[in-house]
């Protein structure tokens, strides 16, 4: 029999590549949509062309995974008659419909190029630890630093572990569009991903390790489907209880704030594409990095 690890390592692999050819097949549909666009823009630009006799139904039907049926619904939604022809569509249904085509299209991107993951967890599980050790061991991988309201707690370092910062600093950060996402944490402190040294680092192809909260990992992936959400789990439940008392930074009231927010932390970690149990902090970091590798990988290959 193979050991456990052989087993996570080969259905980390075969999720990431399922993960790959889901993202191909979107890649397809995605540029079947924005010719689509680029066919709709001729024949509203030439009446004389092939493209102004097409009809709008024949348009949405070349496009993968739109059937008759969700076709039909589509244009009663956009209120097109079914027998219209490019050429004859009104101002606003032409809005309307190239709104639908370039909404519906994922954005061109290559997703299988990004390296941002995601580490959550429930509180005290070892996410700062086991983050900690990759900033300090895997140099290559950059750890975003988050914003708070939260007051700094002893030892913490203002720009190293979060950039403290006022209610109205974040009010600020957040109308100005500087969060990539933000939540509210255990029902008080705001905590929030700055965006732009994300966006450098990835356009750098640095990778990303952002440790943040399960609604801020749920907003990242919506805003960056290519994003690799991990779950860090505790062995057990006790163990969590113990490492949170021992850690020694909570009052009782706040651990158990924290704790009923845990269990409900942890009934979401079936949304996660990974999931590593935190046993051994340097095992749990490399488990970690291995993943980033294994998705690192394969973009290269892609990219032959
Ligand atoms: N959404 C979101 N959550 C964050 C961010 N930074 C930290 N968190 C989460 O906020 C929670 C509270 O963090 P912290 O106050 O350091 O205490 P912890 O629960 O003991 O780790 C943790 O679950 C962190 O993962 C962020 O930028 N965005
Ligand atoms: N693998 C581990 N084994 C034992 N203790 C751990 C492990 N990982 C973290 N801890 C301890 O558990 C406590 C909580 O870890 P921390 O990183 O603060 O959690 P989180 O950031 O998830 O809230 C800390 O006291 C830390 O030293």
């Amino acid at each position: 029999m193979k050991p456990p690890e052989v087993d996570r390592v080969a259905a980390s692999r075969a999720a990431v590549a399922a993960r790959r050819a889901r993202a191909s097949v979107k890649r397809a549909v995605n540029e079947r949509r924005l010719s689509a666009v680029a066919v709709l823009d001729t024949a509203l630009s030439s009446t004389e062309s092939v493209e102004a006799t097409m009809r709008v139904r024949d348009l949405l039907l070349s496009i993968p995974g739109l059937g008759p049926v969700r076709v039909d619904r589509v244009m009663e939604r956009l209120e097109i008659a079914a027998s219209k022809r490019l050429s004859g569509l009104g101002v606003h249904q032409q809005q309307r419909l190239r709104e639908f085509l370039l909404k519906r299209a994922p954005r061109v991107e290559q997703p299988e190029q990004s390296r941002l993951v995601v580490l959550a967890g429930p509180t005290a599980v070892g996410k700062g630890t086991v983050s900690t050790y990759i900033r300090e061991n895997y140099p290559e991988v950059l750890l975003s630093v988050s914003a708070t309201t939260r007051a700094p707690r002893p030892g913490e370092i203002d720009g190293v572990s979060y950039y403290f910062i006022d209610d109205d600093e974040f009010d600020r950060m957040i109308a100005a569009g500087e969060f990539l996402e933000w939540a509210v944490v255990h029902n008080k402190s705001r905590y929030g991903t700055p965006r732009t040294p994300i966006d450098e680092a990835l356009g750098a192809g640095r990778s990303v390790l952002l440790e943040i909260d399960i609604q801020g990992a749920r907003q990242v992936k919506t805003a960056m489907p290519e994003a690799m959400l991990v779950f860090l789990l505790p062995p057990t439940w006790e163990e969590l209880v113990r490492r949170l008392i021992g850690r020694g930074t909570e009052s009782l009231e706040e651990q158990e704030r924290r704790l009923t927010t845990a269990r409900v932390e942890l009934a979401a970690q079936d949304e996660f594409d990974h999931r590593v149990v935190n046993r051994d902090v340097r095992a749990a970091a490399a488990e970690v990095v291995e993943l980033m590798q294994i998705q690192k990988a394969i973009d290269l290959h892609g990219k032959e």
